[in-house]
C-alpha cells in the first residue's frame, strides 16, 4: 500500500501537479488518518455545504423579492386596465417586445381602435436604451402598459395569464439584427429560441389558450436565389445565425401547433423602417452618420453589385400585424391538451420592390440636404444576402396586406421624425 506521503504519479503530465508534501500538510494527512475523524470532517463538511447553499437560496429570493419590478396589487391593476377592450369583438393582445421599433407601433394602433393591449419588454440594451424608454412613455401616454420583464421569466408569463384573459399573443421581442450575430452568439439563443419556448409554453398552459403572431424574417430565406421569394422556396440555407434563430422559431411553433393546437401566424418581416426605428439599421445609422459629417460604409456584393433590399415602411407592416391578429382562427387546446388542428400560417410581408443601398443612401442625401461621405467595401462575410424580395400574394389573399408607402416617401417621414426627436444637435444621436 503507498503511503500518504508517497507522491501519486500524475496520469497526465502537467494536468494533475502535485505539491512536494511540506510538514504542514504531513499533520494534515496525519489528521484524516484515523476513519473515526475522517467520518467527523465528513459530517462537519456536509453541514457546512447545507447551511452555506440554503443562506444562498434566501438570499437568492429575497433579492429577487427586492428587485422584482412586478407584481402587487398595484401592478396588476395597471395590468387590467391596460388589457380592457374598448370595442365590440375586441381583443387582448399581450404584445412581447412593445418598447421595440415594431412592438410600439402595433401596440398603439391596437389600442386606438380600442383593443386591450398590455406590452411586455425588458429594455436591453443592444441598442440605446433611452430610445425604448421614449416609447415606453409614449405608449403609456396612449393608456399601454409595458411590463418590464423577460420571456424568459416563465413566472412572470404565468402570472400575467393569471391576471388577464389573453385572447392573442404578439410576439415581437428578439434579438434583432443580422451581423450582431457573430459578435454576441448567445444573445439570440437566449431570446429567439430559450424565449420563444417559454412564451409557448405559457400560452399551451393558458386556458382558454391565445392565438399567437410572431416575427419570423426575411432572412430565412438565406442564399435562397429564386425571385421573387414566396413561402414555399426553400429555407433551409440560413447565411446568418440570426436567420438560423428565426428559421428554428418557424420549426419550434409548428411543433407547438401540431402537438397542443396553438394558432400560429409567422410573418416574415423585409427590413423594416421608418419613425421610431432602430439605430443599429442601415438607414437609421447612415442618416447619424451623414448628419455627423462622418463616413458610412456601404457593403457591395460580387461582381461589384450594389446590394438590394426591400425596404417596408413600418405603417405597412403594422397592417400586416393587425390582419393577421384579425384572421387568426382560435388554439384548439386547453389545459395543455389539443382538441383538434389549429391554423399554422406563414406569410411574407414586404413591399415587392427592392431597392439598391446606395440608392437608399441618395434618397437620405437628398432629404437631409448633406452629402454623404462614402467609403465602398466588399461585402464581408457576415451573415448578410446580397438582396431580397417579397412575393406578398399570399398575405394580400388571406389578410387584405397592402403596401402603399415607396422608400422615398417613407424615408421623407423617418427624416422628419428623426429631426424633431434628436434635433440637429448630433451630439445627442449616440448609439
Ligand atoms: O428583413 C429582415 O429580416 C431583417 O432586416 C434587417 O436586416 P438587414 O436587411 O440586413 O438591414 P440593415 O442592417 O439595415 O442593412 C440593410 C442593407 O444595408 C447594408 N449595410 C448595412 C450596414 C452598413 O454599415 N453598410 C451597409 O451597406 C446591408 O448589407 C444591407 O444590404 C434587420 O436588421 C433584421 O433584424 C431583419 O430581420
Amino acid at each position: 500500500m503507498p503511503s500518504l506521503d508517497t507522491d501519486p504519479i500524475p496520469s497526465t503530465p502537467g494536468k494533475f501537479k502535485i505539491e512536494r508534501t511540506h510538514p504542514m500538510n504531513r499533520q494534515f494527512y496525519r489528521c484524516f488518518s484515523s476513519s473515526s475523524t475522517m467520518f467527523l470532517w465528513a459530517l462537519f463538511l456536509i453541514a457546512l455545504t447545507v447551511s452555506y447553499l440554503s443562506f444562498q437560496s434566501f438570499v437568492d429570493s429575497g433579492s429577487r423579492y427586492l428587485s422584482a419590478s412586478w407584481g402587487g396589487i398595484q401592478w396588476e391593476k395597471q395590468v387590467r386596465n391596460s388589457a380592457q377592450i374598448h370595442r365590440r369583438g375586441g381583443m387582448a393582445v399581450l404584445v412581447t417586445g412593445a418598447g421595440g421599433f415594431v412592438g410600439s407601433h402595433v401596440s398603439l394602433a391596437l389600442k386606438r381602435r380600442g383593443d386591450g393591449v398590455v406590452g411586455l419588454d425588458n429594455f436591453n440594451n443592444y441598442y440605446d436604451p433611452s430610445l425604448k424608454k421614449a416609447r415606453k412613455s409614449l405608449l403609456n401616454d396612449n393608456g399601454v402598459f409595458i411590463v418590464e420583464g423577460d420571456v424568459n421569466d416563465a413566472k412572470l408569463l404565468a402570472k400575467l395569464f393569471d391576471v388577464v384573459v389573453f385572447t392573442h399573443v404578439m410576439h415581437l421581442a428578439a434579438q434583432a439584427g443580422v451581423r450582431y450575430a457573430m459578435e454576441n452568439p448567445q444573445s439570440y439563443v437566449h431570446s429567439n429560441i430559450a424565449g420563444l419556448v417559454t412564451l409557448l409554453e405559457a400560452c399551451k398552459s393558458a386556458d382558454p389558450q391565445p392565438a399567437i403572431v410572431w416575427a419570423s424574417s426575411s432572412s430565412v430565406y438565406g442564399l435562397n436565389e429564386k425571385v421573387p421569394f414566396s413561402e414555399l422556396d426553400r429555407t433551409d440555407q440560413p447565411a446568418s445565425l440570426y436567420a438560423a434563430t428565426k428559421k428554428a422559431g418557424e420549426e419550434i411553433t409548428h411543433t407547438y401547433n401540431h402537438i397542443y393546437g396553438l394558432s400560429i401566424t409567422g410573418l416574415r418581416f423585409f427590413t423594416v423602417y421608418g419613425p421610431w426605428g432602430r439605430p443599429d439599421m442601415a438607414y437609421f445609422s447612415f442618416t447619424r452618420s451623414i448628419l455627423q459629417g462622418k463616413a458610412i460604409t456601404i457593403y457591395r456584393g460580387k461582381n461589384q453589385v450594389d446590394l438590394a433590399r426591400d425596404f417596408t415602411f413600418i405603417d405597412d407592416i403594422v397592417k400586416g400585424c393587425v390582419g393577421s391578429l384579425d384572421t387568426a382562427g382560435k388554439s384548439t387546446g386547453s389545459g395543455g391538451k389539443k382538441r383538434g388542428p389549429a391554423p399554422y400560417r406563414i406569410f411574407n410581408l414586404g413591399n415587392t420592390s427592392p431597392v439598391t443601398v446606395p440608392t437608399l443612401v441618395n434618397i437620405l442625401e437628398r432629404h437631409l440636404k448633406v452629402k454623404a461621405k462614402r467609403n465602398i467595401v466588399d461585402m464581408p462575410g457576415n451573415g448578410d444576402v446580397p438582396f431580397t424580395h417579397a412575393n406578398i400574394s399570399l398575405a394580400q389573399r388571406e389578410l387584405g396586406y397592402k403596401p402603399t408607402t415607396d422608400l422615398q416617401t417613407g424615408l421623407k417621414k423617418f427624416v422628419t421624425w428623426y429631426l424633431s426627436y434628436y434635433g440637429y444637435d448630433h451630439e445627442k444621436s449616440v448609439n
